[in-house]
């Protein structure tokens, strides 16, 4: 595990605090990056370890993802008494509908055509926004003109948030970092801990606290306090502040 004394002494420093909310992105950090997005199951071990954390009197689990709820809820096969945040933290505790849909659907539209003249690209149409995924167009160059392309098809009502081979469009403004601050306030939280590996994650760093927890998984630039180079180190850290919880 590419783990640190830091990172080790960050966690046990924290390990004592309540309420504690333990937080994580859900794909590139719980679950491996797959062609097909609804093949991303869990990693081994993560039920595991988030029904042990969540099992803590005092502390809350939460699933913070770019996902719908629903979708992140059928996709990990996941269940517990967990926080599903969805849509960047546009779903907080619950779905959002009306008028937002009408615009999201306009825009799948609008994007439709451009995305089928791109052989492997897709278009996934979300509860508040669309995605351009161009993971399986084979040529690279297309793949970033159709996303140049699909930026260009934007309002400024419209928040872009690139990721790896995607670029989503949504038709709010939320972003992770206001969907962490709420859920501390929510809770009362004394301190907390959250894991993402993508440009959208960093919302969600910068929104904590110095002395937080935040953790960045593989490699880029990042506002996180500490790294981890995969998705094994990441189960093995939420495995060690377990331990540390008992
Ligand atoms: O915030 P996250 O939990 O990391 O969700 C971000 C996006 O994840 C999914 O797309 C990404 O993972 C797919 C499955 O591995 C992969 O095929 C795709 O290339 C990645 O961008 C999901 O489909 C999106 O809706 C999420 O916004």
């Amino acid at each position: 595990m590419t783990s640190s004394p830091a990172l080790d002494d960050a966690v046990a420093a924290i390990a004592g605090r309540r309420p504690l909310l333990v937080a994580s992105d859900y794909d590139g950090v719980l679950a491996r990056l797959r062609d097909d997005p609804a093949a991303a199951v869990p990693e081994p071990g993560v039920a595991e370890v988030l029904a042990r954390l969540a099992a803590v009197e005092g502390v809350t689990v939460a699933l913070v993802s770019g996902r719908g709820a629903d979708d992140l809820r059928r996709t990990s096969g996941l269940s517990g008494p967990f926080r599903w945040i969805g849509s960047h933290g546009a779903e907080y505790d619950g779905p959002l509908v009306g008028e937002l849909a009408g615009r999201r659907d306009e825009l799948a539209r609008r994007l439709e055509p451009l995305v089928a003249g791109t052989p492997g690209a897709r278009l996934e149409v979300k509860p508040v926004g669309v995605a351009v995924h161009v993971r399986q167009v084979a040529d690279r160059e297309r793949a970033a003109a159709l996303l140049a392309e699909a930026r260009q098809h934007a309002d400024s009502s419209l928040t872009m948030k690139p990721g790896k081979d995607v670029l989503e469009m949504a038709v709010t403004d939320a972003d992770k970092g206001s969907a962490l601050r709420r859920l501390v306030v929510d809770l009362g939280a004394a301190a907390a801990v959250y894991l993402g590996d993508d440009v959208t994650d960093e919302d969600g760093f910068r929104a904590l606290g110095p002395d937080d927890v935040t953790v960045k998984v593989g490699a880029g630039d990042t506002a996180a306090r500490f790294r981890v180079a995969g998705l094994a180190d990441a189960v093995a850290l939420l495995g060690k502040l377990a331990d540390r919880l008992v």
